[in-house]
């Protein structure tokens, strides 16, 4: 049986086989990433982009649960596809089957919920897609985090101004009932802040009470994308 002791102080790794033998080697020190270097792709983002005739962005969904995301996400997915664009949506409630499922929904989790789809959302971009991610995002300085992984203007925040009443009503998923009761604590909204965002560039709102078609809420970000050039390299 070989037993391997690391000291992380020192970064060294110490290996002891069955016949007693020490092996001394450098590796990285754990939490705190020491020896990892850059590396330069060969190929540019410009030249990705070129070759799918468009640019890489992040269209970032943030509102309350009921608000529309998830609808947005999937309306805006499909007609930039049937443009010929390429996009990929990262749902906050499907990413936490997977990547995330190991956090909760404490501030510090949300929080790292946040950071690992803005890291993943930003490789997504840098390929060339239009990546779409529609999280709730409750607090402000997690998405301006995010905003600032990327050059500003490719992080594209889309406010789903829902008033809690009209997303409460909808509540597909019944969680606002059992928050109402007390059977989720820290239920965006009802018992934990949601901190709108100050300087938006896209905002989805009811015009006399009544709210916008998911399609016609695509065609508002689809919209924008063109007027800023996005949908061409
Ligand atoms: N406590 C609490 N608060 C808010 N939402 C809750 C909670 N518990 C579970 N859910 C369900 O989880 C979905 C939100 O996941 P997100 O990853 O988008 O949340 S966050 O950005 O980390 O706040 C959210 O999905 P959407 O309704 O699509 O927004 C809810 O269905
Ligand atoms: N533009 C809209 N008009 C009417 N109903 C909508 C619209 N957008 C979403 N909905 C409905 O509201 C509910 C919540 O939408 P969803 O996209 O799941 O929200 P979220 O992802 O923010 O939780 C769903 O039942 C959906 O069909």
């Amino acid at each position: 049986m070989a037993l391997d002791l690391a000291s992380s102080e020192s970064g060294h790794y110490v290996s002891l086989n069955q016949q007693g033998i020490k092996k001394c080697s450098v590796m990285s020190v754990i939490g705190n990433p020491t020896n990892i270097f850059w590396h330069e792709s060969t190929v540019e983002k410009a030249e990705r982009q070129k070759l799918i005739n468009q640019q890489g962005c992040v269209v970032w969904i943030t509102g309350l649960s009921g608000s529309g995301k998830s609808t947005l996400a999937c309306s805006l997915n499909r007609e930039l596809h049937s443009r010929g664009k390429l996009s990929y949506v990262l749902d906050g409630d499907n990413v936490r089957h997977g990547l995330n499922k190991n956090l909760g929904f404490s501030p510090e989790d949300r929080t790292e919920n946040i950071r690992r789809v803005g890291e993943v959302a930003k490789l997504f971009a840098d390929a060339g897609l239009i990546c779409i991610a529609s999280l709730i995002s409750p607090y402000r300085k997690d998405r301006e985090s995010c905003r600032a992984m990327l050059t500003d203007a490719n992080f594209i925040e889309v406010f789903m101004n829902m008033p809690l009443e009209v997303c409460e009503k909808r509540d597909p998923k019944g969680l606002y009932k059992l928050a109402r009761a007390g059977k989720i604590k820290g239920f965006t909204g009802i018992d934990d802040p949601y901190e709108p965002p100050l300087n938006c560039e896209i905002k989805i709102e009811q015009n006399n009470g009544i709210c916008p078609s998911p399609r016609d809420m695509a065609g508002q970000v689809v919209s924008y994308l063109d007027e800023n050039g996005f949908l061409h390299a």
